[in-house]
């Protein structure tokens, strides 16, 4: 059977991030990805230039037409822009009882870029994180959530407890891209009981744009799969390790990780 997966994101128009980079992830693994937009970004690998919001109303009506018609094995949410969307969002996710959920907090990119506006975080923190299966905030969106300082994995481990305890999410993973460590990039999971560092050779690149948004739609698509959690998240890792040793030297900027490495016909 066709495993299905749904990508609740931006548009990217440099086609790095976004729901451009979900829906090559989602394919990669063979899912079939479908989307529902909440915002067009004017974007390249430099940076973004301008954003306009797609209404509410539009965006419940693309989750009503592909939940009405489809069984959807696993969702995603990524840049969702502002409160209203949010808050549509939310209540489909709680009114459908949407499941499994990974939301990726989109709220800084790892260039410091702010991606959604300020009245947003409130709704992201108190209507949609506490419905998710598991949230990916980079070390910009933790350091937002937990209020508190975060430079090392020490200081990521503390915000990964308070982020799960203070949010009632089931499983909080810290990304660490940010990190200034020569050699690693590691993860911190925290699932309310046991805590792990998921270790990963840094690959040295400045082609990192989207990373973030493929690690959570490669999570959404292993689970869609059937993989348990800890196992979606480090096969997902993986994939964007590989990804990035795979990176495409595109555009002035920070080019996209290469999400269709060796394809063999
Ligand atoms: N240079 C790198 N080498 C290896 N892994 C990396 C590198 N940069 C990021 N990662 C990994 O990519 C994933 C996404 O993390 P990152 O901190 O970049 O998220 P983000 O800030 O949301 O992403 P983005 O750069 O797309 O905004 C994590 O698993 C992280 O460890
Ligand atoms: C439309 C859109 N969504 C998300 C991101 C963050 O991307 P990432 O954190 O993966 O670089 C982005 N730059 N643009």
């Amino acid at each position: 059977m066709t495993k299905i997966a749904l990508t609740i994101a931006g548009s990217d128009s440099g086609g790095g991030a976004g729901v451009q980079a979900d829906l090559r992830t989602f394919a990669f693994h063979k899912i079939h990805g479908t989307s529902a937009i909440t915002c067009v970004t004017a974007q390249n690998t430099v940076g973004v230039t301008d954003v306009a919001a797609i209404t509410p109303k539009l965006v419940q009506a693309q989750l009503a037409a592909i939940f009405d018609d489809m069984s959807v094995d696993a969702v995603k949410t990524g840049m969702l822009l502002n409160q209203e969307i949010i808050e549509a969002v939310a209540k489909f996710i709680r009114e459908r009882n949407v499941h499994p959920l990974v939301v990726d907090p989109v709220m800084v990119s790892r260039a410091g870029v702010q991606l959604i506006d300020d009245s947003a975080v409130i709704s992201l923190k108190t209507s949609l994180l506490p419905q998710a299966t598991i949230i990916t905030p980079n070390l910009y969106e933790a350091r937002i959530l937990s209020n508190q300082e975060i430079n090392t994995v020490e200081e990521m481990k503390q915000a990964a407890v308070t982020i799960q305890k203070q949010l009632g999410v089931p499983v909080v993973l810290i990304k660490g891209g940010g990190l200034s460590d020569r050699y690693q990039s590691p993860d911190v999971w925290f699932d309310g009981h046991n805590g792990e560092i998921l270790t990963g050779e840094r690959i040295v690149t400045k082609n990192t744009h989207g990373t973030g948004c493929t690690l959570s739609s490669a999570i959404a698509a292993n689970l869609a799969l059937g993989k348990d959690l800890l196992t979606a998240v480090k096969e997902a890792k993986h994939y964007v390790t590989v990804a990035l040793q795979n990176s495409l030297d595109i555009g002035q900027g920070n080019g996209p990780v290469g999400h269709f490495f060796p394809l063999l016909l």
